[in-house]
């Protein structure tokens, strides 16, 4: 089966077409003030309607409370909520039922003990996102769209359930990635970017054929 992409951090028609029209299959929107990528309610919901029906539509939140869930749900009707904080596994559980959506939970990994905490969220997150532990070095980092990797070899030869990977991918690196780690979905935002929230229409379209002929 070819890898899965998903290109997330959207925030323009022209990127979510762009996207679109080189194969992407999922596109992902991003509520977190603090993020050069997030967009509003009305925005996602714009885009959102552009998408439906070509790819799976992914809002993407950080420790979100119900209200901001519930509006997400009614007006953008994302196909998956990516929950990109340090929600709980109960809270992934209530994110799940309050929204009935699928529900895609961030992991943040550094080390084998962060693979490992994966395991706590099987019986309530749909898909495990592995995405990088920001550097403290790294200043004021987000919670993940930082372009920052981790490495690789700690999904290495694992046996686990379907899982995204994510965390400073590019198209340079994305097919070595996907060797190294059998990722069956691949996530990218920075590395398809020419400055922190612009999106680069050529780098999309050179990330998705090189996830897609990797294998
Ligand atoms: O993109 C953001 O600004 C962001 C903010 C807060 C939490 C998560 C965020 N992004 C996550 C992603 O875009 C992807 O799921 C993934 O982490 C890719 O990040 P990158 O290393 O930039 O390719």
């Amino acid at each position: 089966m070819p890898v899965e992409v998903k290109i997330c951090g959207l925030s323009t028609p022209e990127t979510v077409d762009a996207a679109l029209d080189a194969g992407a299959d999922l596109v992902g929107f991003v509520f977190f003030p603090k993020s050069p990528r997030n967009v509003t309610l009305e925005q996602a919901a714009t885009l959102a309607a552009r998408a439906r029906g070509k790819a799976r539509i992914v809002t993407l939140v950080v420790d979100a409370d119900d209200a901001l869930l519930e509006a997400i749900a009614a007006e953008v009707r994302p196909d998956l909520i990516q929950a990109h904080g340090s929600e709980t596994p109960e809270r992934i559980a209530q994110i799940a039922q309050l929204t009935a959506k699928p529900v895609i939970k961030a992991i943040r990994v550094k080390d084998d003990a962060d693979i490992d905490a994966a395991a706590d969220y099987s019986t309530v997150a749909s898909l495990i996102l592995y995405d990088a532990k920001a550097p403290e070095t790294l200043g004021n980092a987000l919670p993940g769209g930082n372009g920052h990797a981790f490495d690789w070899g700690l999904l290495e030869g694992g046996k686990r359930p379907a899982f995204m990977l994510a965390g400073g991918l590019t198209p340079e690196n994305v097919a070595e990635a996907i060797r190294v780690t059998g990722a069956p979905v691949v996530d990218v935002s920075s590395g398809v970017e020419s400055a922190p929230g612009i999106k680069d229409i050529d780098l999309i379209r050179k990330f998705i054929e090189a996830a897609k002929s990797a294998r």
